[in-house]
This record gives C-alpha cells, structure tokens and sequence, in this order.
C-alpha cells in the first residue's frame, strides 16, 4: 500500500475531511515534547504512535465545521543539532520550531534548522517559538530577532505554565490548512509529480519483490 492509500485509510478511519501534517524541529531537550503533550491534554488523543526516533500524535479538531486530522510529528534523541531524516519533512504542512530561551546554542541554531526545512519544504508555513519564559520572565523584554529577519510569527511560551501553547498550535494548524488548500506553488507541484511517480516504481518494484519473497515473514 502506498502513502496515498494510508492517508485515505486514515480520512475515513477518524471520519475527517481534511489532513494535514505539523512537524517540530530544534534542539534536543528545548521542551518540543512537552509543548506537544501540553497542547493535546486537554485534546482529543485518539492514538499515539511511539517508536525510537519518533513519536507521531494524531489530533482531530474543528475548524470551520470541517473535521481535520492533524498528525503531529515529534523526534526525540538528538542530542545536538543533527539532520534530520528527509521523510520527516515528507508533505508537511508547517513546522514549529523551538529554541529554549534559557540557552542561547538553541537559539543560535535556529539558521541550521530553518536552512534543512527549506531545503525539503521551501513554501510551507514556519512559526518560531520561545519556550521556558516560566524559569525567568524577564527574557520576554529581550529581542530575538530571527524571527523577524525572515518574516516569521513569533510567540513566547511556557509548555510548564501553559503559557500561549494552545495559541501556537491552533495558529499552526490553521496556516497548515491555508497552505494545503491555496498552495499553487510550482515547487510543491513538481514534488508531487516526482513523488508520485516515486511511488509507482516503488509499487511496481515491491510487487516484484512480494513475487519472489512470498511466504517470508514481514521483517518491516
Ligand atoms: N521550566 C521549564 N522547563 C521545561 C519547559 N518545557 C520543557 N521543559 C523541560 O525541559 C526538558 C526537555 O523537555 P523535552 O520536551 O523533553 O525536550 P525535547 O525538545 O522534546 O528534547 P528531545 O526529545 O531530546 O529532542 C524537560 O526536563 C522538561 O521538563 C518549560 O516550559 N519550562
Ligand atoms: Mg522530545
């Protein structure tokens, strides 16, 4: 079955119209996690799926009386800045990106990673986020300007306090949503020609091999 398949699956699975997908990108240990799980406690959590490297929450929620499926993606382990696996930003939507305001090497990589993102997604929406404002509330006087210097909404937040997290999020899904309905990009188009035609060697190629290795267990 491919990607295709699986999404179509999913759409009737959770009875929603729409689907999209939000990644979060920074620095280990910024708090990605803990602003996820701070947002989806008082949501619908139908199913999380966890492996080694990465976690996947699906989210269902409302907006303009459509029902939309949202998969957020979070990596786990990276214990510095490392690239991250191309099927990460495999047809995502927008992106989260995190430093901790507590250090300033999380904040100082945010180019590395707004450089990969734009490498494999270079139209979708971004939001920059300041997490742990709760340990000194002061840092919120400091100017951070990344942000601004490439044109980015910017939010202080505190996954320990609450603080603006549901406000990232449903800011996100909807510039997800907007970006999936109104993207005439010419880049994504010509990614979706290649990835479909991706996808049918692929199928075309794993029927040949289902030929030869039938009877063998899944080792998937
Ligand atoms: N004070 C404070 N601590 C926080 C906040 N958010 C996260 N933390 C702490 O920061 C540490 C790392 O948080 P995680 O959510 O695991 O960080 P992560 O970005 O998911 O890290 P990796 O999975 O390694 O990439 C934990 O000890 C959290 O308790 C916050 O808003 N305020
Ligand atoms: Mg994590």
């Amino acid at each position: 079955m491919d990607v295709r398949g699986i999404s179509d699956l999913d759409l009737e699975k959770y009875d929603a119209d729409e689907q999209v997908k939000i990644i979060c990108l920074g620095d280990s240990a910024v708090g990605k996690s803990k602003l996820m799980e701070r947002f989806l406690m008082d949501g619908y959590r139908p199913q999380q799926l966890s492996t080694y490297a990465l976690t996947l929450y699906k989210y269902t929620t409302t907006i303009n009386g459509q029902t939309v499926l949202v998969d957020f993606w979070d990596t786990a382990g990276q214990e510095r800045f490392r690239s991250m696996h191309p099927s990460y930003y495999h047809k995502a939507h927008a992106c989260v990106m995190v430093f901790d305001v507590q250090r300033k090497i999380t904040y100082k990589n945010l180019p590395n990673w707004y450089k990969e993102l734009r490498e494999y997604r270079p139209e979708i929406p971004c939001v920059v986020v300041a997490n742990k404002i709760d340990a000194d509330i002061k840092v919120t006087q400091k100017s951070f300007n990344f942000a601004k210097k490439q044109g980015l909404p910017f939010y202080f937040v505190s996954a320990a306090d609450g603080t603006n997290v549901v406000k990232v999020f449903k800011d996100a899904i909807q510039m997800a949503l907007s970006y999936k309905k109104n993207s005439s990009d010419f880049m994504d188009e010509v990614m979706r020609e290649l990835e479909n035609f991706d996808l049918e060697r692929k199928e075309e190629s794993s029927d040949k091999e289902e030929e030869t290795q039938q009877g063998k267990p899944d080792s998937a």
